[in-house]
């Protein structure tokens, strides 16, 4: 719904005037030119080479280019702003409005509409300038990098560094590793077994190879075929383009483009990368939906009852259009912005980073929180616990052949390892002065978390004609490409019996939380070809190396509270289930029964579901399971949070209503992610997820209070269309005392909220909100009866227009000094005390409205309202039905609590009906 503030991401936002930028077939070609000549010539052309840009130039052509980045300038964004503000459905309704007003010649109301409509667009575009800036401020602390190799002088060695992905420029030299983003359009200048996501720019879930040309040679364009269409110049396998992401292996790359200039920044219109629709979106969908819905049968009734009563005529058809101004919630969109923004503002407090604010809601919804493992539940400070033959004694051989598996996966110019196990393995030989740098890299086949194993081959000094292919990986994905195993007097064939045996050392190891990877190796005739994952067979088992990673000593304390917040945790892993057990067990969560990829595999979306509401701990599954588990738990009706740091989390970091990741994880996890947590830790989600209730409670208090009370008012005007010879307010002032009422609530978004709000998971509920509203709005009318009745008595029952005057002024102020009380009785659970009262901000909103309902009348306003000073017995009688209503009220509250606690205790079965409805 367009009211609904924008996701704001770190990936370049599409701009909506694209105009003047280059055209995607302009774009297009020169990139095919790129990739038709040899990398010197590419590298000439851009006047860089191999070691790099020096910084000086570098800041010249960003001068001259500008930043890599598609947004557009400021101007840009503030007139989509304000179309933003404009297209909302309440303006536009309000628009519609004006304008029959206006046809129908009642230019008073239809200037105090579009003075409204002006006050709800200007604090519209001023708060989302604001929102804008506390996005922009928050992103930046989590701001994506890229490493580049740049000199500072012209002779100086160059030096490889972070910057801002938007201060890269054409001609710089860029490292990329799995999890990069690739950061703008690059042609590869080296490369070893990479692979990259470039679902954003063809849709294609799966990732695709890229390799450069080997140095000097002209590339062969016929291998990215003849057409200059999308997908051959996207297929280039030397090309790769912003927006996509390295899912395994490294390279090394020259910029051809940045910004707009790129293919994404061409294409970004049509391309943008959709998310799917979070709880947020469907709350907000929900209740425009009901409000608008609510004005269509409302205002017209409105009509049609004063048209029966008093005939057709003009004044009741303005009359019916002034109703359906005042059920239009204009300010909400205002009031949503500015509660959001103080979440997120207060989320930083907890070291938690708010990407897209509509996240704040999402995780005050949150219901189940899926997590990967590592440096979640545990402290990601993996160490090696053991290297061991195939017999369980300690072998420094074994460690060896794993060590220079990671140091030559993690190819000499990449910074990036490729996991924390690789980084613990490196850090353990270089402390055992194991030597890793004495053999040549031949190929690298990266780990992936499907195949659950990776492969290097090397080649050692001394043993000419001879390759080594080293393996390591998951005890049993390893031991299905091994043939042999080592013994101390030599190598004897792998038997079904040892296969058993081995992965029951596996097991035992698991029981005691350690993570074994198996260690293969195999001789192959040196040969021209690459090699593949193919090539990972008759390999010969050497070993294992253990890995160890402490618990969290948060961990058990921060599931627990999630768990008293009404969230269950579920921990999806791609690790073996005994670690998995182990580490729940120490971090206080039950792992039960659990589930294995390979058991899921065959299941149904609906078997699954089942599946997944009773288990805890999935282990063994890969990332596209992980995104799948999340997708089924959304189908079921639950709001679905997943928590996790690696390239095999981003699917399913992508496919929750709230992705969380950590500020240290891969750059394509915090791209995909919505919240960021400083400090990764599980506890910090635990308050975020406060907060986001408290923001959530603001924004229902806020619908809660104004639409009760303008629904009370409809029952009153159709009452008095029945009962009043006369109009009982008019036109333009109902128009002016809602806009008053409705900038006086907008402080609510800072109110204090009660505890007991905090305590279950929160979202829009379009149906509760209804019985609310049906329950509490008559109150309102009841009191306006009231008020009828005494107003009557005092101007006469056919009153003259001095005397109507005084009957529609005692109306108003009678209103408006309701409302002001129904804001401090239903803004929380409790009736209002000196221990639970509202906060500064809106008790000054509601001394404005009382101010307003006491000064207007006796102000020069009043004669253009048609409004006149009213009698002291007026006055009185109205402070006398102010007391009626708060005592009814309250008494009117006290009851819905009561029902509403009796139907809906919040029994799980009873939040996923809600959240399905
Ligand atoms: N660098 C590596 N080299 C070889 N095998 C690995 C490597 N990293 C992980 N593995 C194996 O692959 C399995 C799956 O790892 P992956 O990183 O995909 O799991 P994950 O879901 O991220 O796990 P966690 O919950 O521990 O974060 C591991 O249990 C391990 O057996
Ligand atoms: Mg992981």
């Amino acid at each position: 719904m367009a009211w609904a503030p924008e996701s704001a991401s770190a990936l370049p936002e599409p701009r909506p005037d694209a105009a003047d930028e280059p055209r995607l077939p302009d774009v297009r070609g020169r990139l095919a030119e790129y990739a038709a000549m040899p990398v010197l010539q590419v590298l000439r052309r851009l006047d860089s080479g191999p070691r790099g840009l020096e910084e000086d130039r570098a800041q010249t052509l960003l001068a001259r280019h500008g930043e890599n980045a598609i947004a557009g300038p400021t101007a840009s964004r503030r007139g989509s702003r304000l179309l933003h503000a404009l297209t909302n459905p309440f303006v536009g309704t309000l628009l519609v409005l004006g304008g029959v007003s206006a046809a129908l010649g009642a230019f008073g109301a239809a200037t105090v509409i579009g003075v409204m409509v002006l006050i709800s667009c200007w604090l519209q575009v001023r708060q989302e300038q604001r929102f804008d800036r506390v996005a922009d401020t928050l992103r930046a602390m989590v701001v994506a990098t890229t490493t580049v190799v740049r000199r500072a002088t012209s002779d100086a060695p160059p030096t490889s560094r972070e910057v801002p992905l938007d201060q890269l420029v054409p001609g710089d030299i860029v490292t990329l590793s799995p999890g990069d983003m690739i950061p703008a359009d690059v042609r590869l200048l080296r490369s070893a077994g990479l692979a990259v996501d470039q679902a954003v720019l063809t849709g294609e879930a799966l990732p695709v190879a890229k390799q450069a040309t080997p140095e000097d040679a002209v590339p062969d364009v016929s291998a990215v075929g003849r057409s200059t269409g999308d997908l051959a110049t996207i297929d280039c396998p030397w090309l790769c383009f912003m927006g996509s992401t390295v899912t395994a292996g490294t390279g090394t790359a020259v910029v051809l483009a940045t910004g707009t200039a790129t293919y994404f920044g061409a294409m970004h219109a049509h391309l943008a990368p959709r998310r799917a629709e979070t709880a947020f979106d469907r709350g907000v969908k929900g209740v425009s939906r009901a409000l608008i819905g609510l004005m269509l049968v409302c205002a017209p009734l409105v009509f049609i009852v004063n048209a029966a009563v008093h005939g057709i005529r003009f004044a009741a058809l303005w009359f019916g259009i002034s109703v359906a101004v005042g059920l239009t919630p204009e300010m909400l969109p205002v009031m949503v912005s500015t509660a959001l923004a103080r979440g997120a503002r207060a989320a930083v407090r907890h070291n938690v980073v708010i990407k897209r604010l509509p996240a704040i809601h999402n995780l005050g919804a949150m219901d189940v929180l899926c997590t990967d493992k590592t440096g979640t539940l545990t402290q990601d400070q993996v160490g090696v616990d053991c290297h061991i033959d195939p017999d369980g004694r300690s072998d420094p051989q074994v460690l060896r052949w794993a060590a220079l598996n990671s140091a030559v996966a993690a190819d000499g110019d990449a910074i990036v390892l490729f996991n924390e196990l690789d980084e613990a393995l490196l850090a353990y030989a270089d402390q055992m002065s194991v030597p890793v740098d004495d053999v040549t890299a031949v190929e690298v086949i990266p780990f992936d978390s499907t195949r659950r194993r990776g492969s290097v081959v090397v080649r050692e000094a001394g043993r000419p004609g001879t390759d080594l292919m080293i393996t390591k990986g998951a005890v049993e994905q390893v031991l299905e490409c091994c043939t042999r195993l080592r013994r101390q007097d030599g190598d004897v064939p792998l038997t079904a019996a040892d296969r058993q045996r081995l992965g029951d050392v596996g097991d035992r190891y698991a029981a005691d939380g350690v993570r074994l990877l198996a260690v293969a190796i195999a001789d192959k005739p040196v040969r021209p070809r690459a090699y593949g994952p193919k090539d990972e067979r008759d390999l010969t088992l050497i070993g294992f190396v253990g890995f160890r990673d402490r618990p969290r000593e948060s961990a058990a304390a921060a599931v627990r509270s999630l768990a008293a917040r009404g969230v269950a945790v579920k921990v999806l892993t791609g690790d073996h289930p005994l670690v998995a057990a182990r580490i729940c067990r120490d971090a206080g969560i039950d792992p039960g029964r659990i589930v294995l990829g390979d058991d899921i595999e065959a299941l149904s979306d609906a078997e699954i579901g089942d599946l997944a509401d009773r288990t805890t701990v999935f282990a063994r599954i890969d990332p596209e399971q992980k995104a799948r588990i999340v997708r089924v738990l959304r189908s079921t009706g639950r709001t679905v949070g997943f928590l996790g740091d690696g390239v095999n989390d981003s699917p399913a970091l992508r496919d929750a209503d709230v992705g969380i990741t950590v500020d240290g994880a891969v750059a394509i996890a915090r791209e995909s992610a919505d919240v960021v947590l400083l400090r990764g830790d599980l506890l910090s989600v635990a308050e975020a997820v406060t907060e986001g209730r408290r923001t959530f409670t603001n924004i229902k208090k806020y619908l809660e209070i104004t639409i009760s009370s303008n629904f009370g008012n409809v029952l009153s005007m159709l009452a008095a269309s029945v009962l009043l010879p006369f109009l009982p307010m008019l036109p333009l002032q109902i128009l002016v005392q809602n806009l008053c009422f409705d900038l006086c609530l907008l402080p609510l978004a800072f109110d204090h909220v009660d505890q007991r709000a905090l305590r279950r998971p929160q979202t829009f509920d379009s149906a509760r909100l209804t019985r609310f509203v049906l329950w509490l709005g008559p109150v309102n009318t009841l009191a306006d009866l009231t008020a009828f009745g005494i107003l009557l008595h005092i101007t006469g029952h056919h009153p003259g227009p001095a005397a109507q005057a005084i009957f529609h002024t005692g109306w108003f102020v009678e209103n408006l000094l309701t409302q002001a009380a129904a804001v401090h009785l239903l803004r929380g659970r409790r009736l209002p005390s000196p221990r639970d009262h509202a906060a500064f901000p809106v008790l000054l909103g509601t001394t404005a409205i009382v101010t307003i309902a006491l000064v207007l009348p006796w102000s020069p306003l009043a004669a253009p309202l048609s409004m006149t000073a009213l009698p002291v017995v007026c006055l009185l009688a109205l402070v006398l039905v102010l007391v009626l209503y708060c005592l009814l009220i309250g008494a009117a509250k006290t009851a819905w609590q009561k029902v509403e606690g009796r139907t809906s205790r919040p029994t799980r079965q009873g939040t996923r009906s809600q959240a399905q409805r």
